[in-house]
């Protein structure tokens, strides 16, 4: 039995067409008693995803040509005029990767090892084309409205033996990242968040919506009731609904103004001799106007949704709530322990609830995933010390910054005096403010040190030297990933003084320590030496000295491992080096390119570039 949706049923009588070969999304329209006709679309997918900035616009667009592409040749090749034409693209992306089907068994292999045993994204852009013939102009609108719709899915560890012998089944090849979670492929899946028929091909419910309110917009229905459904019932036309949204003003209510992408969509009457325009409706307007909007809001918000994290932080609620026997408590049991208002408690809670640090369930708060790994401040990747050193340090320099930008000078110079070596005269002049430095760099390099340490094969090198490593962590990190590494931690003085305070419980004694200054000292013989977030904070002139004494101290087939945040070449982003930038010192961003070619002035070349897509990426260059 067929359970017709109402929205469903408001398209009876019209020609709906699917610009979709798909086998599943047939199915899943079908299922839902849409009568429609199947015209494959004849667009090619060839789209240069490089041109979008996120795969849901690409998905999108490739969706709209698709049933664009249906909606100019039915009037030629098929003599009729759709209503409606259906348009959908689906992608996988993992990895910041889009990938589609896979061209052969190889290729569905690469796409199935790299989605093994992660969570990736399964988007489907749809477009649904409103075609208005109008027969006092023989012109033909058509109508787009378009949207996305994103699932989570997670695949279990799989083993190359399943990979082959799914890929043997045949079932990836014309899927989007090579499985069908429908059939054989739902094997692979440990779990779906989001719609499930997004996955399969079609994201029904918000394409039932979507028809919901191009049908049924609100105040249309007294606008439309004047017309009729061939049964006779009252019918939200489609051309009557559109103008009521699209057009501007004084404009002419049906015709609309012709859009500026002026695309020409011949009518089946007039094929030969009359030209159509597309306009876009202005709920798709509104849809990208949200969305900017919502972009604006959380810019002009953001230093508070920074200071609710750093304050919530601070007063250690995290803990507090990770401490209760349940795991759970209320704003007053909360506001007890951390000392506070009970009202300014709840309302702090509130906020934090709002921006998916915790949870709520009637009155009793709980951290979230996200919090209980990165908030609880002893948790091996606890991001507690950065957002200190934020709190403490970051924040007093930006509420500098528009007289640092006025004077071309720095924001520390405006809050906290000038300083001739920043480490010494500022980060290190007090106890506690080194030790919150210190803890600072600690969490970074807790988090990032693994995807740092494993980004190269050092499997040949035997000894490093983590310049500037600070804590120690970094070091750590690389010893536990090269089992045949030793590795110096080289530091100030006054740095390596404190080592004591950041020794892990299962330290490895491969990692010694050395203090002494990088500008003027001898520096420690090694294979492999490590720059992690060293190079930014310092001027070419600086780096090449430091790089010139690495050079001298350096064996024929060393190499020099940069780790940092890599601009983009254009300098566009990412926003997290780019905001940096603005409360440095003497250093300053680079892309990875200038990195290479600073390193390649001292001999170290061959250069090879990781983005680890954690907080830091690295370059590795060896010296001939
Ligand atoms: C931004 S921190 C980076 C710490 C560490 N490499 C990491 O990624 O976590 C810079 C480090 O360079 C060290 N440093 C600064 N000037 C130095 C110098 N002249 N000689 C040796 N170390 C120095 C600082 O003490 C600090 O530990």
């Amino acid at each position: 039995m067929v359970l017709m949706n109402p929205v469903i049923s408001k398209l009876t009588g019209k020609l709906v067409v699917l610009a979709s070969a798909s086998p599943r999304r047939l199915e899943i329209l079908t299922n839902v008693g849409l009568r429609f006709e199947v015209v494959p679309s004849w667009f090619k997918e060839t789209l240069d995803k490089r041109l979008f900035k996120t795969p849901h616009e690409y998905a999108v667009e490739t969706a709209k040509q698709k049933a664009l592409e249906v909606a100019k040749r039915m009037p030629f090749k098929h003599l009729k005029t759709p209503d409606i034409v259906i348009g959908a693209d689906t992608v996988v992306t993992v990895d910041g990767l889009i990938l589609e089907k896979p061209v052969d068994k190889q290729d569905a292999y690469r796409m199935l090892s790299r989605l093994s045993g992660k969570e990736h994204s399964v988007f489907t852009g749809v477009a649904i084309i409103l075609c208005h013939e109008k027969e006092d102009t023989f012109q033909l609108n058509a109508f787009i409205i378009d949207f996305y719709e994103e699932t989570k899915v997670k695949f279990a560890d799989l083993s190359d033996d399943l990979l082959w012998e799914y890929i043997n089944s045949g079932e990836p090849m014309d899927k989007a990242g090579g499985y069908g979670i429908q059939a054989l492929g739902g094997m692979l899946v440990e779990y779906v968040h989001g719609d499930f028929l997004n996955v399969v091909g079609f994201p029904l419910n918000q394409f039932c919506k979507k028809l919901g309110l191009i049908f049924s917009p609100p105040g249309s229905l007294t606008h439309n009731s004047t017309q009729n459904s061939p049964q006779g019932s009252p019918v939200d036309t489609v051309p009557p609904a559109e103008p009521a949204a699209s057009s501007p003003p004084g404009s002419p209510t049906h015709n609309g103004p012709p859009d500026s992408q002026g695309q020409n969509i011949p009518s089946a009457s007039t094929a030969h001799n009359v030209s159509t325009h597309v306009n876009n409706v202005r709920e798709h307007e509104t849809e990208d106007g949200k969305e900017k909007l919502s972009k604006m809001i959380e810019l002009m918000d953001g230093f508070k949704a920074s200071k609710v994290l750093f304050t919530a932080s601070k007063l250690r609620v995290f803990d507090v709530l990770r401490s209760s026997k349940t795991g759970e408590l209320q704003a007053e049991d909360v506001a007890q322990e951390i000392k506070a208002s009970i009202m300014g408690t709840e309302r702090l809670l509130e906020a934090c609830v709002s921006l998916g640090l915790l949870q709520r369930t009637g009155k009793e708060y709980t951290n979230t995933a996200m919090s209980r790994h990165f908030l609880l401040s002893d948790g091996p990747l606890s991001l507690q010390g950065y957002i200190q050193h934020c709190n403490e340090l970051v924040w007093p320099l930006f509420t500098h910054l528009e007289t640092a930008v006025r004077e071309g000078t720095n924001q520390h110079e405006k809050a906290f005096g000038k300083t001739s070596n920043l480490f010494q005269d500022a980060y290190y002049s007090r106890h506690e403010v080194k030790l919150r430095f210190m803890k600072a760099m600690h969490s970074i390099a807790k988090v990032s040190g693994r995807d740092v340490a494993t980004a190269f094969d050092l499997s040949k090198y035997k000894t490093a030297c983590d310049l500037g490593g600070c804590t120690g962590a970094m070091a750590y990190e690389f010893a536990k990933a090269h089992p045949g590494l030793s590795v110096t931690m080289f530091d100030l003085p006054e740095v390596i003084e404190m080592r004591g305070h950041f020794r892990p419980h299962d330290a490895d004694d491969r990692v010694s320590f050395v203090a002494g200054d990088f500008f003027k000292d001898e520096l420690p013989k090694a294979d492999v030496y490590i720059l992690a977030r060293i190079l930014h904070d310092w001027s070419d002139e600086k780096v090449h000295i430091l790089l010139s004494k690495i050079a001298k101290a350096c064996n024929p087939g060393c190499c020099v491992l940069v780790s940092e945040i890599f601009l983009d070449e254009d300098r566009k982003g990412p926003s997290r080096g780019l905001l940096q930038a603005l409360s440095m010192t003497e250093g300053r961003q680079r892309s990875a390119s200038e990195y290479s070619l600073l390193l390649k002035s001292h001999g170290f070349t061959a250069a090879q570039v990781k983005h680890t897509h954690n907080l830091l990426d690295a370059i590795l260059c060896v010296t001939e």
